[in-house]
């Protein structure tokens, strides 16, 4: 038979006295403590916790229900017979003079010795394996009263022990250990519950040790409810929160910590390795921000590898010590949290969903996701931008395929397309998911192929939802123009001389491009595209590079201010939003396209 303890029914209090009323501290108490696991007793202050445990220890009579230990009863057994089924380890700090360890844990064979009390070799036999079992015979001469607090409670395990019982019963053991000594006992009494079968609970006010080793909770909440599970269960059921949460601290499921509520902080995504995750997520929850779980976050920090980055509504800032980031968050709080921002770190699954539907659109919205393998030729974007030989390579190759001998030509079409290949992803992002894809140069990677859009992939792609939508325009230039198209123009120039207004022309005509892709592709999503490409038309280096007009509903085309000297290669001719068309020539181009892709004429 397994045994088990179970509560059924129970109500425990205080009888009634003379001039005082019977009080009733538990109500109804259904539970059970199985063989084999450590189950743990939390609850506030006064919730009971102590009362339960002598009423199942049957040092109190029970008001009502019963406790049964392996089936019978508690209030039914003669006392002897029940110390041979039940051990109690109360905190006893008054310990008589004199006695020594194995005299202490000696007294737990007197369940088992005969009238005399006197302890047989098989007795001392128990007490010196007890004493063993929680790491105590070196101390089985020394006097009690001598030891330190956790040697102490060790030994009044072993006592507990070497009474044999099935279940062993522990009111507060950790009460006056210290950190270490607390993790260890604990430990003991959950391998001695796996090791020898047996049951074990004990209460404890140390919740976050609770969480980490109970195989099973009982927990306590403030109206005298008893919940059972797992630690994970009743997390998931949020009854730790509401029976502990008060004042200024706060239970986080996620870390399974309590934080302090400063009151201002936000919910903060921490995006780290190894040891960074609890450092970072403790140093936050000082200075009052709770961790997310999957759900969306206001703050995304990230361990970098050699900083941390801090993505607060769309605006990415970088730190080189932690110390300086929680100095930002302390000192930049009021402002990070006086108004909602528009924009939420995002979770991992939204953003990995959301780039996976979008790269359905066409190669040019594809944005890989997994291990980035050099080996395999993926280098950061980053490295595009600052290196200038994989650049001029590229332009070499481009003018090779297109039959050009001018570098020039090459350039403005290489960038045109690279300018088409970053818009692509992030607008498309923008516009289906409500998610401001973050092509960070340093993680986005890049690798040569011989002919199509440039192959892009990301380990961990991150992003942010857009929570206002209005608001988007402005976040996504920085990234896509401030962060990578103005470094790359700026290398294009150092590699041939060009135009910084033909460049940003082809920026424009690629940004009308990706809308006029989204438009055919996704027909319901054209307005919100058009809107969008027409508003960071108006923004920074893109402003008079041309407009984006809609000569019949859902159906954008581009008209540029600048060439883009397609017109150079042998057999280019003037490209579809080309600057030098005159407005009869270019109606009636339109006209022809919008014949031929279905549109009205
Ligand atoms: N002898 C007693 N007579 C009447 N009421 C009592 C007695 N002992 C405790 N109580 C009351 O029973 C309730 C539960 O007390 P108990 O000591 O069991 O709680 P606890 O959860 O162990 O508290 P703590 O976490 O503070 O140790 C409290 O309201 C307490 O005042």
């Amino acid at each position: 038979m397994n045994m088990s303890l179970e509560l059924r029914g129970l109500h425990a209090g205080y009888p009634a006295r003379r001039g005082h009323r019977e009080r009733r501290v538990l109500d109804g108490l259904d539970a059970e403590a199985p063989a084999g696991e450590l189950t743990v007793l939390i609850g506030p202050n006064g919730t009971g916790k102590s009362t339960l445990l002598r009423t199942m220890a049957g040092l109190q009579p029970a008001l009502g229900g019963q406790v049964l230990v392996g089936g019978v009863g508690v209030g039914t057994l003669p006392a002897a017979h029940l110390a041979r089924s039940l051990a109690v380890v109360l905190t006893e700090r008054d310990l008589p003079p004199l006695l020594s360890a194995r005299e202490l844990a000696g007294l737990g064979r007197h369940p088992h010795t005969g009238f005399t009390g006197r302890l047989s070799p098989g007795d001392h036999e128990i007490v010196t394996w007890a004493l063993a079992a929680v790491n105590a015979g070196h101390l089985a001469d020394r006097a009690v009263t001598e030891l330190s607090d956790g040697e102490r409670q060790r030994v009044l395990v072993a006592r507990a022990l070497a009474q044999e019982p099935a279940a062993i019963l522990l009111d507060e053991p950790t009460a006056f250990l210290d950190v270490t000594s607390r993790v260890a006992l604990m430990g003991l009494l959950r391998s001695l519950a796996r090791e020898k079968n047996l049951v074990i609970v004990v209460s404890t006010h140390d919740l976050e040790l609770a969480l980490r080793v109970a195989d099973r909770m009982w927990l306590i909440d403030p109206a005298g409810r008893l919940h059972t599970g797992t630690p994970e269960e009743l997390t998931l059921r949020e009854v730790i929160g509401a029976s502990f949460d008060g004042g200024e601290l706060a239970f986080d499921a996620a870390s399974g910590m309590f934080v302090l509520r400063n009151g201002t902080g936000g919910t903060v995504r921490v995006l780290a390795e190894g040891l960074h995750v609890p450092l970072l997520e403790r140093a936050l929850a000082r200075e009052g921000w709770r961790t997310a779980g999957d759900g969306p976050a206001e703050l995304a920090v990230e361990w970098t590898g050699d900083g941390y980055e801090a993505a607060y509504d769309g605006t990415v800032h970088r730190f080189a010590t932690l110390p300086d980031l929680a100095t930002w968050i302390r000192t930049a709080r009021s402002r990070l949290t006086a108004a909602p921002p528009g924009l939420l770190p995002a979770a991992p699954s939204t953003v990995s969903s959301a780039v996976a539907d979008i790269s359905t659109i066409s190669g040019y919205f594809e944005l890989g996701i997994g291990p980035i393998d050099t080996e395999a030729g993926w280098r950061p974007l980053a490295d595009l931008l600052a290196d200038p030989e994989p650049l001029r390579q590229r332009i070499t190759d481009v003018a090779g395929r297109l039959g050009t001998c001018e570098l020039r030509v090459a350039a403005s079409i290489l960038f045109q397309g690279l300018a088409a290949r970053l818009w692509s992803p992030v607008i498309g992002a923008a516009v289906a998911h409500d998610l401001l894809l973050d092509l960070n140069p340093a993680r986005v990677h890049w690798r040569a192929a011989p002919s199509g859009p440039l192959p892009l992939r990301a380990e961990r792609p991150t992003g942010s939802q857009i929570l206002d939508p209005a608001r988007i325009a402005g976040p996504l230039h920085d990234n896509v123009l401030t962060e990578l198209l103005e470094p790359l123009a700026q290398a294009v120039q150092e590699i041939v001389k060009i135009a910084p207004g033909l460049l940003w022309g082809n920026a424009a005509s690629a940004l009308a491009g990706t809308v006029r892709t989204i438009a055919r592709q996704r027909p319901e999503l054209t307005a919100r595209a058009i809107a969008l490409g027409r508003e960071l038309l108006t923004i920074g280096a893109l402003q008079g590079s041309g407009d984006l007009v809609e000569p019949a509903p859902g159906q954008p085309f581009f008209v540029r201010r600048s060439c883009c000297l397609y017109y150079r290669l042998p057999e280019g001719g003037k490209c579809g939003d080309c600057a030098l068309i005159d407005p009869d020539t270019r109606r009636e181009q339109w006209a022809l396209t919008l014949r031929q892709t279905g549109g009205p004429a």
